[in-house]
């Protein structure tokens, strides 16, 4: 299966603001790539690019080894040559044509023999479950159904290349779980390389073998999903991918207003408790990173009164003020204490920031190691 590279790719529209810059990002051949980040981020431009649905202003795209896209050679070969499945967000069935019909289109298309054809579009319907409504008529579908016919249908033409715009978006939550085990199922099936944009978080750390952070048009961080959850590469990442978000505390404050953090604060005990590391400018905390009770040698500890405990059954969410902050703390086990008790609460996993926002790996195996 190929590989897909974008090298030195930006784009704008009509001359204005670049939707997407100076973009270097290699797929690698198999892996199923999530492209995350937030609304007008840049993630639809960059796959309709790889389609050819839009051309680059800058740079190349080469997809095993053959350049699809390339303004300065002037190279650009058009969607229906790249074959590529794509599924967008509105999924766009006939609806004069029955499922199988649909299924069916784009063999027809490619002008595969009929018994060739039918054999496929059983195939493809069997893989995404809807092989029963075969007969049946787009509008006599749930929207999950049409959904997942809309992937028999690029499945049946076998792609070695699928890219995929937020296609669960119009699904309620338990269909999106189910479908989201279904489309890594089919890529384990198939082995095809595969990008899917999605403004999900959990959609990316569920799916993906490899996560892109954009925002503003540039690439904040390239990693497997829980490597990148587990170091993010800069505050962005650290605050938009996990759920509820890590908790930022800032350990500097304005140069024009600079008394330092507050005496007694936690950002003030946190610098302490790093002490030597001096550009640490802001200290990450992960929900689940914080715990109540006795914290073993070494780790970072501090009083906390509770505020709220929130039972989840699964789970607990306690909001508590740690010194002068309120954090967020998430637990597996149940929760004793209660609001305007005061505990004692510690992490195993901080993450530093410098004064740009960027992790300071040297810091965190000093810090994080301890766990
Ligand atoms: N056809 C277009 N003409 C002009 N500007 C566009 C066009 N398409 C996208 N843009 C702009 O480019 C930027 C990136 O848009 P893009 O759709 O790639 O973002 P996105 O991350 O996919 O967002 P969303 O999750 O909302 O779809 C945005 O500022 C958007 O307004």
């Amino acid at each position: 299966m190929p590989a897909i590279e974008l090298s030195g790719v930006a784009k704008s529209y009509g001359g204005g603001d670049h939707a997407v810059r100076n973009l270097d990002l290699v797929v690698p051949d198999g892996a199923f790539m999530c492209l995350l980040g937030p609304s007008g981020c840049g993630k639809t431009t960059t796959l309709r690019m790889i389609a050819g649905l839009e051309q680059p202003s800058a740079g190349t795209i080469a997809v095993g080894g053959r350049v699809l896209d390339s303004v300065e050679q002037g190279v650009y070969v058009p969607p229906e040559k790249r074959g590529m499945g794509l599924v967008f967000q509105s999924y766009a069935l006939w609806p004069h044509l029955s499922v199988r019909e649909n299924v069916e289109f784009g063999l027809r298309m490619r002008k595969v023999p009929a018994p060739e054809r039918r054999s496929r579009a059983e195939a493809a319907l069997k893989m995404v479950h809807v092989f029963d409504a075969m007969d049946r008529y787009p509008s006599q579908l749930s929207g999950g159904q049409q959904q997942r016919v809309a992937l028999a249908r690029m499945l049946a033409v076998d792609p070695e290349v699928l890219l995929l715009d937020e296609p669960l978006s119009n699904l309620d939550a338990r269909l999106r779980l189910e479908m989201r085990a279904e489309l890594k199922r089919i890529h384990e099936e198939s082995g095809a390389t595969i990008v899917f944009v999605t403004h999900d978080q959990l959609e990316a750390l569920t799916m993906a073998t490899h996560v892109a952070v954009m925002n503003q048009g540039e690439l904040q961080q390239l990693a497997p999903p829980m490597e990148m959850y587990a170091r993010p590469a800069n505050r962005f990442v650290a605050e938009f991918v996990g759920s509820p978000a890590m908790a930022i505390v800032e350990a500097t404050v304005e140069a024009t207003v600079d008394a330092g953090p507050a005496p007694g604060g936690l950002a003030a005990s946190l610098l302490a408790h790093v002490q030597g590391h001096d550009r640490a400018a802001a200290f990450g905390i992960r929900p689940e990173a914080l715990h109540l009770g006795t914290p073993p040698p070494g780790a970072w500890s501090g009083p906390a009164t509770v505020e709220a405990v929130l039972p989840a059954g699964a789970s607990w969410t306690v909001r508590l003020r740690v010194l002068d902050t309120e954090l967020f703390a998430v637990t597996h086990t149940p929760v004793e204490a209660a609001p305007g008790d005061t505990v004692t609460c510690w992490t195993d996993q901080l993450h530093l920031f410098d004064a740009a926002g960027l992790r300071l790996p040297a810091l965190d195996n000093n810090v994080a190691a301890r766990a």
